[in-house]
C-alpha cells in the first residue's frame, strides 16, 4: 500500500513491454521557449522535466509520459504534445490518490485540481521555500488555451489511447482519463460487487424458512430499545446480499453489530438442511496490523457477550471467529512483487469476508480482494465513510457510501426490513428510485462511545457536516468541554515560539492541568478515564529494575507490551510531513525536549525509548507500513569473556495473535522514521487515550475537512488542538477531498 509500489514498471506491464523509459530524453537545461511550450514534443519534455526539477511532478510522471512518446513512435505516430501533457497529469493525479483525471474538472481549475504549486512548502513564520517555476508555463498556463473537445480529440487519435477494449496506457472513458492499470482495477470492483448484487437472495421472501430464521436471530440479538435499532437494519441489510457496507463514525457500533450479524449468519447456516449443520467459513480482515490489532481486542469482547445458547441454529463461540489478520497476510503477499498469491485461479477458502477499516482500502488491494474471493462468497465493508480515504489511489468507501445518509431504501426494502426486523424505515429514508448498492449500505447512526455532552462527539460531527460555529469554537477555547481543549485558541495568530513551546510542555506531560476538572475524574460508562498523559509516562514505564538478562523471554514481552500500551495513551497528530510543523520539525522538536528532560540519551539515531514508525513494507521481517515499535536496551549479548552485555532491540506488538512481541535489530529496519509526532494519514485505523492534533500556521490543500475528522475522531477520552493561525484550522474545515473516479457512476448505472 505504500507510494514506492508505484515503480516505473507498472506501465511496462500493462503494455507488455519492457520498453526502457531513459531513451533519447530531452536536456533538462534546454531553455523552454515560453511562448511555444506545446509547439514541439522535445519542448514540452523539456517543459515536464523542469516542473520535475522543481518537486511539482515526480520522475515517474514524466517517465511515463516519455513511455508514451517511445510508444507512439515505434508505431510510426508523432505524438501531439497535448497527449504527452495529458499523459504526465494523469500519473501525477494518480499519485496524488486520484483513479483518474476527469478532463472537464481539470480544464475548468486546473491549479486546483492539480494541486499545484505543491504543498508543504514550510512555514510563513519560521521559513519560506520559493519553488522556481517561471511564470507562464505552469500546467494552468497552458491548459487553459485547450477545450474540451481539443483534449478529446488529440487523445482519440493516439494509439496510446483507447476505450479499454485494447491494450494501451491509457484509458478515455467519457471525459475521464486513466492510466489502463487504474481503469481495470475500477471495473473489477464494480464488476465484483454488480454480480454480488444480482445474486438471488435466500431471504428475498420474508416468508422463507431462512428470513424466519433471520428474524428470530435478530431478535434475540437485539432486545427492544429505540424506535429504530440502525444495528439490528445494518445487520438484516447485510444479511440479505452478497455485498454489504456498514459505515458510521466512532463508537457507533461497526464492531458490536458485525459480531451480531455473524451470529444471525451462523445461526441460518445451522437451521439450513443443505449445510447439515455446517457452519460458514468466516475470515475478518484489516488493512494495517494496527487495525487489525484492535478489531482482535474488540472483537473478543464482543462475541462472549453474545446470547448464543438464545440463538436459533445451535450457534457456539468457536463458530465466531475472533482473530483478526490484515489483508496483505490473508491474501498472501510476496516480496517484490504486487501479485498476491490468492487469485482467480486459486481464491480464498472463505464464505463471508469481513473487512474493517475499510476506508483505508486503495483501488489496487480492492480489486485484489474480490479478484481473490470465490464467485459467490459475501464481502461485509466496515468503516467511517467520512474518515480520510487510503494513502494510495482511491476513495472506495467513500463512493460507495456516499448516498448512505439519506438511505435511498426502495419501498420494497422498507417492507421487506420492517417484516425481518420489525422496524418501520423512517419515511424520508425511503426512495422509489433507490439504487441496487442503497439497498445494501447501511449506516449506523448513533455513538455508545461518547455522551451527549462529549466535546470529541460535537466538535467531530460540527467539523463533519460543516457547522463550526463560534458558539462552538469560544468552547473549546475556553475549555468549557470536559475532553477537548483548543489549547491557543484565543490568539487569532500566536507566537511562532511561544506555541514551540507550548506543543514542547503538551507533549512531554499531556498538560492535564489545562482540561476542565484538570482532566481527572472524569466517568463514562460507569467508567473512570485513564487522565492525560505525555511522553514522560512511557518513557518511566520503559525503566524496569526487576529485568534481567536472566529474566525469561515472556517477561521481557510483558514489559514490552505495558510499554507499547503506555506509549498509546497519547500521540501528537499533524496534517503535513515537512517543515516547521509537520512531522519531520515536530520529531525534532519532542526529541530535543525529551533529551533536555533528560528522559532520552540522546535525540538522533538510535536510542533506548526511540519510537518508530515503519513507513515501507518488509515482507522479509514481517513488518507492514504503518507498525509501530518502540526501541528498547536489553541485556541479550555477550562480551568476549561470556558477560551479559546491553544491546538495542525495537519492540513489535506481532499484528495476527494477540500479545506476541517481536525484538528486531535496529539494523534490520529498512524504511522507518520516528513517531513522536505522526500525520493524520498514517494514523488512521488507531485511537489513543490522548489524541493532540498540531496544524500549520498556513493552509494547504492537504489539510481538509476529513483530515482534521479524522485527527479528532483518534481521540478516544481526550483531545487537544494547538494551531499555527486559527483562521487556517477554520478554513481548513472548508476543504473537501475529493477524488476524481468513476465508481460512482459505474454502480449508478442501472
Ligand atoms: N446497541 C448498543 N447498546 C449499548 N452499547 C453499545 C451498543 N453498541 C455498541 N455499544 C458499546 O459502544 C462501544 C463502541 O462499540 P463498538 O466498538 O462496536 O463501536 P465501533 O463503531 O466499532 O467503534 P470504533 O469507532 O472504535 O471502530 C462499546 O463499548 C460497545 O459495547
Amino acid at each position: 500500500m505504500s507510494r514506492t509500489r508505484h515503480t516505473e514498471s507498472q506501465f511496462s506491464l500493462d503494455l507488455g513491454d519492457d520498453t526502457p523509459v531513459n531513451k533519447s530524453a530531452p536536456d533538462p537545461n534546454e531553455a523552454v521557449d515560453n511562448s511555444y511550450h506545446l509547439a514541439s514534443l522535445a519542448n514540452t519534455e523539456a517543459l515536464l522535466l523542469q516542473w520535475q526539477q522543481a518537486g511539482w511532478i515526480r520522475p515517474l510522471d514524466t517517465g511515463f509520459a516519455r513511455l508514451i512518446r517511445e510508444l507512439s513512435d515505434e508505431q510510426g505516430e508523432r505524438t501531439q504534445p497535448l497527449v504527452l501533457l495529458l499523459a504526465a497529469l494523469t500519473s501525477h493525479q494518480v499519485g496524488r490518490g486520484h483513479v483518474c483525471v476527469d478532463l472537464a474538472t481539470l480544464l475548468a481549475d486546473a491549479g486546483n485540481t492539480l494541486a499545484l504549486p505543491p504543498e508543504e512548502t514550510g512555514s510563513r513564520a519560521i521559513t519560506e521555500t520559493p519553488i522556481p517555476v517561471p511564470e507562464a508555463t505552469r500546467p494552468q498556463d497552458l491548459l487553459a488555451r485547450f477545450q474540451l473537445g481539443d483534449c478529446l480529440a488529440a487523445l482519440m487519435g493516439s494509439v496510446a489511447v483507447s476505450d479499454g477494449s485494447v491494450t494501451a496506457p491509457l484509458v478515455l472513458n467519457n471525459s475521464r482519463l486513466y492510466l489502463r492499470r487504474f481503469w481495470r482495477y475500477e471495473q473489477r470492483i464494480a464488476e465484483g460487487i454488480q454480480e454480488r448484487l444480482a445474486l438471488p437472495s435466500p431471504l428475498a421472501d420474508p416468508q422463507s424458512a431462512a428470513a424466519q430464521t433471520l428474524s428470530q436471530a435478530l431478535d434475540t440479538l437485539f432486545p427492544p430499545t429505540e424506535p429504530v435499532d440502525y444495528q439490528k437494519l445494518a445487520c438484516a441489510l447485510a444479511a440479505r446480499h452478497r455485498f454489504a457496507v456498514i459505515t458510521g463514525g466512532p463508537g457507533t457500533g461497526k464492531t458490536t453489530t458485525v459480531v451480531n450479524l455473524l451470529a444471525a449468519l451462523q445461526s441460518m447456516a445451522g437451521n439450513d438442511p443443505h449445510r447439515a449443520g455446517r457452519k460458514y467459513r468466516i475470515r475478518l480482515a484489516a488493512p494495517t496490523g494496527k487495525a487489525a490489532a484492535r478489531l482482535n481486542e474488540s472483537i473478543g469482547g464482543a462475541a462472549s457477550k453474545l446470547p448464543l445458547a438464545a440463538l436459533p441454529g445451535d450457534v457456539h463461540l468457536d463458530d465466531i471467529p475472533t482473530k483478526v489478520t490484515t489483508l496483505h497476510r490473508l491474501l498472501g503477499s510476496r516480496p517484490d512483487t504486487r501479485h498476491f498469491r490468492h487469485n482467480r485461479d486459486n481464491p480464498l477458502l472463505v464464505d463471508i469476508l469481513v473487512i474493517d477499516e475499510a476506508s483505508m482500502v486503495d483501488v489496487d488491494l480492492m480489486a485484489s480482494v474480490f479478484d481473490a474471493l470465490p464467485a459467490s462468497a459475501q464481502l461485509i465493508l466496515l468503516g467511517d465513510k467520512d474518515q480520510l480515504a487510503s494513502v494510495d489511489a482511491g476513495a472506495v468507501l467513500g463512493e460507495l457510501c456516499q448516498r448512505a445518509f439519506e438511505a435511498h431504501y426502495t419501498p420494497d426494502t422498507a417492507s421487506w426490513l420492517a417484516t425481518i426486523s420489525g422496524t418501520r424505515i423512517p419515511a424520508p429514508l425511503v426512495d422509489n428510485s433507490g439504487l441496487a448498492l442503497d439497498q445494501a449500505v447501511a449506516m449506523l447512526r448513533k455513538s455508545y462511545r461518547f455522551d451527549q455532552d462529549s466535546g470529541i462527539r460535537q466538535l467531530a460531527e460540527a467539523v463533519n457536516t460543516g457547522a463550526l460555529t463560534n458558539h462552538l469554537l469560544k468552547h473549546i477555547r475556553s475549555a468549557a468541554f470536559d475532553d477537548v481543549i483548543w489549547l491557543n485558541g484565543h490568539a487569532q495568530q500566536p507566537d511562532p515560539e511561544q506555541t514551540l513551546d507550548l506543543i514542547r510542555s503538551h507533549a512531554i506531560t499531556g498538560t492535564p492541568e489545562r482540561f476542565r476538572n484538570a482532566g481527572q475524574g472524569r466517568m463514562v460508562n460507569d467508567k473512570t478515564l485513564p487522565s492525560p498523559v505525555g511522553y514522560r509516562h512511557y518513557l518511566k514505564v520503559i525503566h524496569n529494575p526487576d529485568l534481567t538478562a536472566d529474566s525469561p523471554r515472556e517477561a521481557w514481552d510483558a514489559h514490552a507490551r505495558s510499554v507499547i500500551q503506555a506509549f498509546n495513551e497519547f500521540q501528537i497528530l499533524c496534517a503535513l510531513r515537512k517543515g516547521p510543523w509537520g512531522v519531520e520539525g515536530l520529531n525534532q522538536l519532542i526529541a530535543q525536549q525529551l533529551l533536555a528532560e533528560k528522559l532520552i540519551e540522546k535525540a538522533e539515531g538510535w536510542y533506548a525509548g526511540r519510537p518508530v514508525l515503519i513507513t515501507g513494507n518488509d515482507y522479509n521481517l514481517g513488518l507492514m507500513n504503518g507498525d509501530i515499535g518502540i526501541t528498547f536496551r536489553v541485556p541479550w549479548d555477550k562480551t568476549a569473556a561470556g558477560e551479559p552485555k546491553t544491546t538495542l532491540r525495537v519492540a513489535f506488538p506481532s499484528s495476527d495473535s494477540v500479545g506476541g512481541i517481536r525484538w528486531i535489530s535496529p539494523s534490520r529496519l529498512q524504511q522507518l522514521e520516528t513517531v513522536y509526532a505522526m500525520t493524520v494519514h498514517k494514523s488512521q485505523g488507531s485511537e489513543f487515550n490522548h489524541t493532540c492534533l498540531v496544524l500549520p500556521d498556513r493552509l494547504s490543500p492537504v489539510l481538509t475537512k476529513e483530515l482534521v475528522y479524522t485527527g479528532i475522531t483518534r481521540a478516544k477520552n481526550w483531545f487537544s488542538l494547538i494551531t499555527g493561525d486559527a483562521q487556517v484550522f477554520k478554513d481548513g474545515v472548508g476543504q473537501q477531498v475529493v477524488r476524481a473516479s468513476g465508481l460512482a457512476l459505474r454502480l449508478g448505472e442501472r
